[in-house]
């Protein structure tokens, strides 16, 4: 009996989700991913015997690979160091894996196979021929020396390089991994292979780097977070928003709200959060950029700088009220206690510039309220798609200018809006999850078919 349901093709959404729990054991994240797509693709299947009797759905939720390795580093006091590494190759249907690199202590196998799971969908709703992939360390960059950042990133790149390459699998930044970061690990991909090719992206613009790849993710949030609002028939104009984090996400985020007109009240990090009421402008933008990127200070400390701000320490911005929230830092960051709260305080629209932010009960409660919801995989999609474009001027050996990649991101994150609709509107009400969750799926579904059983 047990058996038979296993192999069954058209086990029903329970069954098939309690078999992904079997196999997972604990990797509590992961498993929430796949619940979130599930339940849409499943509606979306019902009737398409063909990506049953191949069991598509089953195959994508099980990585291609994960390779795990050892990283071993010295201190500066001279101790040896001794970290994991990870990266999860999760599908490669539609082009080579594609996906970030995070440095953080609560890194595990769990959340990276849910962030390769997700990273699929979201490359596949770009439209460019990226794969799916993530991986990372439980490494803390925080509180490091340069120095040491320097050679857990060769270390690490020493492990890495023997499973990436430009047409195989292409690494980028993530949360503790930016500009500095991925050029340690870059000048040591080309020192071990002695080749100069494209197989990180984020690289800085001396070095191969795209235009905008930087402003990407958190500029298209907003674009993406303008084309919902204006299929409402509203605007940014004049809006309050609520972000979380302060990292490159949410300050690039920051940035281009302010450039459209709206009014950022919040940042947040691991300590807390500051609260604005003045609204942040581009010459606090610049300062917190510098806090982040050059001092690697906490925000707590704009309060210091700004004396009209407040700082709230150990606390989240999701008590203050907005027009719309734009969650940037981590995530699970928002839960079903603070989507209650935000919709209390009249919030009208959420678009996710960090990955899963909102638990699975937040996303029901923005969906049973009907406002418009952008879930990461597709809100924050503009990063990933500059890398892309990226890639391709490093085969080209070409570099586009800002203006052109600036309009390219525009574009790609309308056209990520367009997919959206047509997959989830019904009833006058855009289900973004719905639209996202479809579109991305059946893009990498039929390159599956295509392939056969492999
Ligand atoms: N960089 C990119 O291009 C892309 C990033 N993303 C997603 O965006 C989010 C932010 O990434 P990014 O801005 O690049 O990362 P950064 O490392 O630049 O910044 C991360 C920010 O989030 C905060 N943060 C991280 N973990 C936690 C936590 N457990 N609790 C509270 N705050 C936390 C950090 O605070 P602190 O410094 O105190 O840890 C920091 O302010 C992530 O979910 C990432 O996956 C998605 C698409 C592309
Ligand atoms: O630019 C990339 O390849 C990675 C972006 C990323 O990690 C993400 O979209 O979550």
């Amino acid at each position: 009996m047990q058996l038979a349901s296993v192999y069954d093709r058209h086990v029903d959404l329970d069954t098939f989700m309690e078999g992904v729990k079997k196999r997972n054991p604990g990797q509590k994240e992961f498993v929430q991913a796949v619940q979130e797509v599930a339940q849409d693709v499943y509606s979306f299947i019902e009737d398409k015997e063909e990506y049953h009797e191949a069991q598509i759905l089953r195959r994508i939720a099980e990585p291609d690979r994960i390779e795990s390795f050892r990283v071993c580093w010295e201190d500066d006091d001279q101790n040896v160091r001794v970290e994991r590494g990870w990266r999860v190759q999760n599908n490669n249907a539609i082009g080579p894996y594609k996906g970030g690199i995070r440095f953080h202590s609560s890194v595990n196998e769990s959340v990276l196979k849910f962030l390769a799971f997700e990273q699929t969908f979201k490359n596949s709703l770009t439209g460019l021929p990226l794969g799916g992939g993530k991986g990372g360390s439980n490494f803390n960059p925080k509180g490091k020396s340069d120095h040491e950042v320097m050679r857990f990133c060769q270390s690490f790149m020493t492990e890495l390089h023997r499973h990436i390459g430009p047409d195989v699998d292409v690494p980028a930044g993530d949360i503790g991994v930016g500009s500095r970061e991925i050029g340690y690990m870059f000048g040591q991909y080309k020192r071990i292979t002695n080749r100069w090719e494209g197989v990180l992206t984020g690289k800085a613009t001396e070095y191969g780097g795209s235009q905008m790849r930087p402003e990407a993710t958190g500029y298209g949030a907003v674009y993406f977070l303008r084309n919902m609002l204006s299929h409402a028939d509203q605007e940014i104009e004049g809006k309050t928003a609520v972000i979380s984090g302060a990292g490159n996400v949410a300050i690039h985020a920051a940035e281009k709200l302010v450039q459209l007109g709206g009014k950022v009240l919040t940042l947040s990090d691991s300590g807390g959060f500051i609260y604005d009421p003045d609204g942040l402008d581009q010459e606090k933008i610049d300062w917190v950029k510098r806090l982040k990127n050059e001092r690697r200070g906490r925000i707590s400390e704009y309060a210091d700088e700004y004396p009209e701000a407040t700082y709230h320490e150990d606390e989240q911005p999701w008590s203050v009220e907005c027009d719309v929230a734009l969650p940037c830092a981590t995530q699970n960051e928002l839960d079903e206690g603070a989507a209650k709260l935000l919709l209390k305080n009249g919030c009208i629209a959420v678009s996710e510039g960090a990955n899963m932010p909102t638990t699975l009960e937040g996303v029901k409660a923005f969906q049973d309220a009907k406002i418009m919801y952008g879930p990461g995989k597709a809100a924050n999609a503009g990063g990933v798609a500059v890398s892309g474009l990226e890639m391709s001027q490093n085969s080209e050996r070409v570099s586009w200018n800002h203006e052109r990649l600036g309009e390219e991101l525009a574009e790609l994150m309308d056209g990520i809006h367009d997919k959206c609709v047509e997959f989830g509107e019904a009833d006058g009400y855009v289900d973004y999850v719905r639209g996202a969750n479809i579109a991305g799926f059946k893009k990498v579904a039929d390159a599956m078919l295509a392939f056969g059983v492999v």
